[in-house]
């Protein structure tokens, strides 16, 4: 059954509501349709949920071509609210036709559906941008693959339908093949593995960074500069050029391409990186610590003062270099804090909670190894603000992260551990009353390598290259 149509002309911008009293869209079984033609043939084209209070989310990407009629399953988890809009982009001029199978008679209020076109030429030429000369295909370079964060940049990527990886370095691995390096990825067809020096970029529209920092920034410098970026280390993470040095305890080589970066952590900064040619990927203690604090600290629901993080990981957080101090033996049946007091993403967690707050937070952190092989949990000890009860933060959470895919908050009392995201791109998050009165503690769990390093660089890389943002990320985790 048909329940919004609009006809439209290229460079229009124009919605037209269609309203349906009495119905509710069932969101398994939304789909637009399109039909007509587009300037850009080839190319990408995007379709956007719109919501009322003008937040825009990418909800299905689809290949350009003059076909007939297209079908798009738009992600259900857009849709959880009965009022939006769709607005499809990449130069299109035709019909689009909102269809629900299986509309059904529903006790709400009426519902409205607004469907509307927005395709001027600007949009299409950034499109065309974006996407690079002709090619439907975005071509990846994999920088440092033969290490932890790159090798599972190449298994996000196997079920990506537009990412084509072209070029893979390695340093002391180079040119062994990827298959013998890591077996678990080797049914893969894959380039071999070459030395940085050795490689070609004319054949690659977008990089993974995953080389250890320090070694970052000089590198990335050296590419062609029309590629987009997303690196993995903390070489531009924090704006201040003088804290990087102070806590990396080198100067900063980059300090221009530091000015150009935008921060990545994706549901908090998504604007900015669509439009980023540089992304600086957080790091994974930030990213558990930042997602449930930003948007509490924010509503100012917790005070800035006296928050107390004890976090713990996998010991592949410390990468595949061999190193004494994670040898089995130092690390089985037994864990340790290291970093007390001085740890590196301390500045980093600082800098994203001040910005929200607008002053100066600072931050007792406690890194913890643990005798797994992936997996990190922040537990956060919080005062909240005078008056301000668990219930509110709990319910400030869930609003705040309503409509995002890999952001999740539990049911009331529910425990997050890390095996319920091991190899998932999803943060899960929950509050909890403290015994103490007026304070409260959250738990967050994230896989330090997919949330916490190439889970959400693909993320990102979506988002700039103008795709969906969960392409290729739809994997649930792996249990037990
Ligand atoms: N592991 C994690 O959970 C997370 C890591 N990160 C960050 O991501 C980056 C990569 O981490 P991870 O994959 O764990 O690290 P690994 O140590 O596992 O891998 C490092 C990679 O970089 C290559 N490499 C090392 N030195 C050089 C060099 N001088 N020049 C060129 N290539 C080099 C290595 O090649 P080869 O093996 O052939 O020598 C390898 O491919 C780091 O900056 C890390 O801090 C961020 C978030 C989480
Ligand atoms: C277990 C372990 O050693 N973890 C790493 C953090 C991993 C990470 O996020 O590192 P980057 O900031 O370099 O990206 C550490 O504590 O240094």
């Amino acid at each position: 059954m048909r329940v919004g149509v609009l006809e439209t002309q290229r460079e229009q911008t124009q919605l037209q509501v269609v309203k349906v009293p009495g119905y509710l869209i069932q969101k398994e079984n939304w789909q637009l349709m399109v039909d007509g033609s587009w300037q850009q043939s080839g190319r990408t084209g995007m379709a956007y949920v719109l919501f009322e209070d003008g937040a825009k989310s990418p909800a299905a990407s689809f290949l350009l071509i003059p076909e007939k009629q297209k079908r798009l399953r738009i992600s259900s988890v857009l849709l959880q609210r009965n009022m939006y809009s769709v607005s499809v982009d990449g130069g299109f001029a035709g019909k689009v036709t909102i269809v629900d199978k299986g509309l059904k008679k529903c006790r709400s209020s009426p519902v409205c559906v607004r469907a509307s076109v927005a395709s001027t030429p600007l949009r299409a030429k950034n499109q065309q941008l974006k996407i690079g000369n002709s090619e439907k295909t975005v071509r990846i370079g994999v920088l440092g693959a033969s290490g932890y964060t790159g090798a599972e940049i190449v298994r996000l990527l196997a079920n990506h339908p537009y990412f084509a990886i072209t070029v893979m370095t390695a340093d002391r691995k180079a040119g062994q093949p990827f298959g013998s390096v890591f077996p678990h990825l080797n049914t893969q067809e894959l380039p071999n593995m070459v030395a940085i020096k050795d490689a070609d970029f004319s054949d690659v529209d977008a990089v993974f960074c995953c080389l250890p920092h320090g070694t970052t920034q000089e590198i990335i410098k050296g590419l062609p500069e029309q590629l987009k970026v997303v690196d993995l280390s903390a070489d531009f993470r924090l704006k201040n050029i003088a804290e990087y040095e102070e806590w990396y305890g080198q100067p900063h080589k980059a300090p221009i391409l530091q000015e150009e970066a935008v921060y990545g952590l994706t549901e908090i900064y998504r604007e900015e990186i669509e439009n980023a040619r540089l992304v600086a990927n957080p790091g994974c203690y930030p990213t558990s610590i930042q997602l449930p604090l930003m948007p509490l600290i924010e509503a100012g629901l917790i005070e800035l003062s006296n928050i107390i993080i004890d976090a713990k990981s996998g010991v592949s957080g410390a990468g595949r270099g061999a190193k004494e101090a994670n040898l089995y033996t130092e690390i089985a049946e037994g864990m340790h804090s290291y970093g007390i007091t001085k740890h590196r993403h301390v500045p980093e967690i600082e800098q994203g909670l001040s910005g929200v707050a607008n002053s100066k937070v600072t931050v007792s952190f406690t890194p913890h190894l643990m005798p797994m092989s992936r997996g990190m949990q922040s537990t956060i000890y919080v005062k909240m603000a005078t008056g301000v009860t668990t219930d509110d933060l709990y319910h400030h959470l869930i609003a705040t992260y309503e409509n995002e895919e890999f952001v999740k908050v539990l049911g009331k009392g529910v425990v997050p551990h890390t095996r319920h995201v091991r190899g998932s791109n999803y943060c899960l998050l929950n509050v909890f009353q403290d015994r103490i009165p007026g304070r409260a503690i959250i738990i967050s769990v994230i896989d330090n390598l997919v949330k916490g390093a190439s889970g959400q660089a693909l993320q990102n890389l979506n988002l700039m290259m103008g795709f969906p943002e969960n392409t290729g990320l739809n994997y649930q985790p792996l249990f037990p």
